[in-house]
């Protein structure tokens, strides 16, 4: 209680604290920071959020947590640990999602601030609307490895989280991830999704079988024709091929000619998930096929298949679990076929005890998940004679890690509760952006302010007079359900949209349940949403209304069937808008650090520090954007060791509501009872409760998991 003490604070400021209300979104890295921070500055009116549970692998930075409480929900956690610094304050914590329909704009109205301390962009982006409705001042923040940004959001004052526009994410070819992997990641993707074909929410994009046609397949073909070349065969081979495979699964194409895979699933379970069918099936037949297309093999490196029996022939113990625990260990083949059965084996009895169409859904926590995976990517890496990892570098990559700094946490927390001071003064100018960054900037900073507080976009599709965009579309391939699905939920992040066309005022969507039903099924193009046309979109529950302006393309094959287009003026990156100050500084910079990029949406630029807004993209940098921590990840040249450098497999372009996945029923949390019943004991993180726990919440868990990767 150091700051309630008399003197620490000016008394104007303590009164005020004293008096205010604040909510806390995230019960996190950030987040307990924040609350501990805001108790032991004399806030005796706090509400939490966070629909998560704790992980062991939390224990290491979320201080307000402990080994007892591995499986137990963050916020109660968190508010039970911050009573203990002042047993009079009021903390209300809620084990809940902060997009869920129970926190509408009258919640948030109580509040004199929000502090955000978010990991995704959903999130973010859904917390950002609902304080702009209710004008109540929003505290934003993020961190990624040493970096971190705190900012302000007020309506009509500053930006808002949506005022830029974020940038593409890296998406790689479907036929790389089918045909021709080059690099570990291709791999660990590639075994993703074959995890979401077996046990998870398989989508048309996340096909794992070879592609017959891939254009240089075709190619492969026809010259294969043309020159009479042994080993090639043609698409109509392949296709029979791939009849006489009943195993592999048929594809039905729909009326907007997208590939549903309905069978591999069934054949698997029809195998009894006998694992050296489905190794070979995997790991022989479908690289035989591959081999097939003989023109991919001409100036790459073909593949090699290879087969259960010599691995593990029989009577050779296929189930090994021992060999799982080694993280650090790049597995041999042998070893990967072990794990891959062991795992198989749990995964396969996990996914039957399940009910009716429910899925499992992939967490790098879930052990037999991640050693499925890891052993999977490994297995292909080696057939592609790509370089094999450890399963620890594995679960990084494909979980999105970036290594989480507890100090980086703290101090970006700090200058939260700073800027919340700062708030209840009303001392607005003084609540420029902060960042945090690694080295001394050429000023000796290492907390980097920015040189003022940047206006709100006039032409922001969301705090704009009148927001619009433009949706380029191909009208003759989405229905109207995609348009809800697709483009206004997952990538525009509404919640409950409803659409119409305002010219015949005919309504597209109606977030009433059924009222739209009929017609939902039906191609833009059938309900003449043609090129040219307005709509009118409208979620009543974050109070946004956007008008969307169609304009239809074609979309060939490996295109997108829709891509949202900011106004010209949104487009302009953030360094164009710096500062002189900025500027100049930049120019002080040398040439040494001009290469030492922060994680910042600012670019290039060495002295700005992370963004949980994604400003803008660095020209010249590999940047990889992770949509779970909303950091611009960005894979730095070898010789910066000291930034950070991350791997990751995010390529989708639009973020994944991670919300859906672990979503609790609403309740406003009192007592003490336990939501997460199995928690296994054990020194190994990856071995014990996180695995059991998550398992358990995900299968409970009300909606769908949500994970769209965009590989075509
Ligand atoms: N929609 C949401 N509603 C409420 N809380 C959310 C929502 N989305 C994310 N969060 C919470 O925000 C917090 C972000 O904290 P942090 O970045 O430290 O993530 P973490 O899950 O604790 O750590 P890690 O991802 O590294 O395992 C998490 O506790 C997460 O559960
Ligand atoms: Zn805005």
């Amino acid at each position: 209680m150091a700051a309630a003490i008399d003197g620490v604070l000016p008394s104007t400021l303590q009164e005020l604290v004293k008096k205010s209300k604040v909510l806390v979104v995230g019960a996190g890295g950030i987040g307990c920071e924040v609350l501990k921070n805001l108790v032991l500055s004399g806030f005796t009116d706090i509400e939490i959020i966070d629909l998560d549970t704790i992980d062991l692998s939390n224990l290491n930075r979320q201080f307000l947590f402990h080994r007892e409480h591995v499986g137990k929900s963050k916020a109660r956690v968190a508010r039970e640990s911050a009573l203990s610094f002042n047993p009079d304050a009021k903390i209300t914590a809620y084990h809940d999602s902060v997009t869920s329909t129970d926190y509408g704009v009258n919640f948030y109205k109580k509040f004199d601030v929000v502090l955000s301390a978010l990991d995704n962009r959903a999130a973010r982006i859904h917390v950002n609307r609902m304080c702009l409705n209710a004008d109540v001042p929003l505290i934003e923040s993020g961190t990624a490895g040493y970096s971190g940004q705190v900012e302000l959001i007020k309506r009509g004052l500053t930006q808002c989280y949506e005022c830029t526009p974020k940038e593409k994410q890296r998406s790689f070819p479907g036929c790389t991830i089918r045909n021709t992997p080059s690099e570990p990641i291709h791999c660990i993707v590639w075994a993703k999704h074959l995890f979401n074909q077996l046990f998870g929410e398989s989508l048309d994009d996340e096909d794992i079988s070879p592609d017959a046609a891939d254009p240089d397949a075709q190619d492969a073909a026809v010259s294969a024709d043309s020159d009479g070349a042994g080993g090639d065969a043609t698409p109509k081979e392949l296709d029979k091929e791939a009849e006489e495979k009943p195993k592999d699964g048929k594809d039905d194409v729909t009326d907007n000619g997208n590939v549903v895979r309905i069978n591999t699933r069934q054949w698997a379970k029809d195998c009894n998930y006998d694992a050296g069918t489905l190794f070979n099936k995997f790991f022989n037949e479908d690289i035989n096929c591959l081999l097939l297309m003989g023109n991919l093999w001409l100036k790459r490196r073909a593949p090699v298949p290879v087969q259960w029996d010599t691995l593990l022939p029989e009577g050779k113990s296929d189930d090994n679990p021992e060999i799982a625990k080694q993280h650090h260990k790049v597995w041999s083949l042998e070893e990967c076929a072990s794990v891959f059965a062991s795992a198989l084996k749990e995964l396969s009895a996990s996914f039957l005890k399940l009910e009716g169409d429910d899925t499992l859904s992939w967490d790098k926590d879930d052990q037999p998940a991640m050693d499925f995976v890891a052993a999977c990517a490994n297995v292909r890496s080696y057939i592609f004679n790509i370089e094999r990892k450890s399963r620890f570098e594995i679960k990084s990559m494909a979980g999105n890690i970036i290594p989480a700094i507890a100090t980086t946490n703290a101090i970006t927390a700090g200058i939260s509760v700073l800027r919340a001071f700062n708030v209840l003064e009303a001392k607005w100018t003084q609540c420029i952006t902060v960042y945090a960054r690694l080295r001394l900037n050429p000023r000796n900073q290492f907390l980097v302010p920015d040189a003022s507080l940047p206006g709100p976009n006039p032409d922001c599709s969301v705090c704009s007079k009148d927001p619009a965009i433009t949706l380029k579309i191909d009208t003759k391939r989405m229905t109207i359900r995609d348009l809800r699905d697709e483009v206004l939920i997952k990538t525009l992040n509404m919640v409950k949209p409803d659409v119409e066309v305002p010219l015949t005022s005919t309504v597209l969507l109606s977030s009433e349940e059924g009222e739209t039903d009929d017609i939902e099924g039906k191609l833009l193009s059938e309900m003449n949403i043609v090129d040219g046309v307005i709509l009118k979109a409208d979620d009543f529950f974050q109070n946004y209304e956007l008008r969307i302006i169609i304009s239809h393309f074609d979309a060939e094959r490996e295109d997108n069937l829709f891509e949202v287009v900011a106004q010209a003026k949104q487009l302009q990156p953030k360094e164009e808008e710096q500062s002189k100050e900025k500027v100049e500084e930049k120019k002080e910079d040398s040439e040494k650090s001009a290469k030492k990029r922060s994680a910042n949406g600012g670019g290039d630029a060495p002295d700005e520090g992370p963004s949980t807004s994604k400003r803008s993209k660095p020209a010249d940098v590999d940047v990889v954007e992770d949509d779970d921590d909303d950091c611009l990840l960005i894979e730095e040249d070898e010789d910066e060791a000291d930034t950070v450098a991350v791997a990751t497999d995010k390529l989708s372009v639009q973020s994944p509501p991670k919300v859906g996945t672990k979503r609790k029923p609403s309740e406003v949390i009192e007592d003490n009872d336990e939501d997460i019943t199995e928690i296994m004991d054990s020194s190994d993180e990856e071995l014990a409760g996180p695995t059991k726990c998550k398992r358990t919440r995900l299968d409970e868990s009300l909606s769908q998991p949500v994970e769209v990767i965009n590989i075509d």
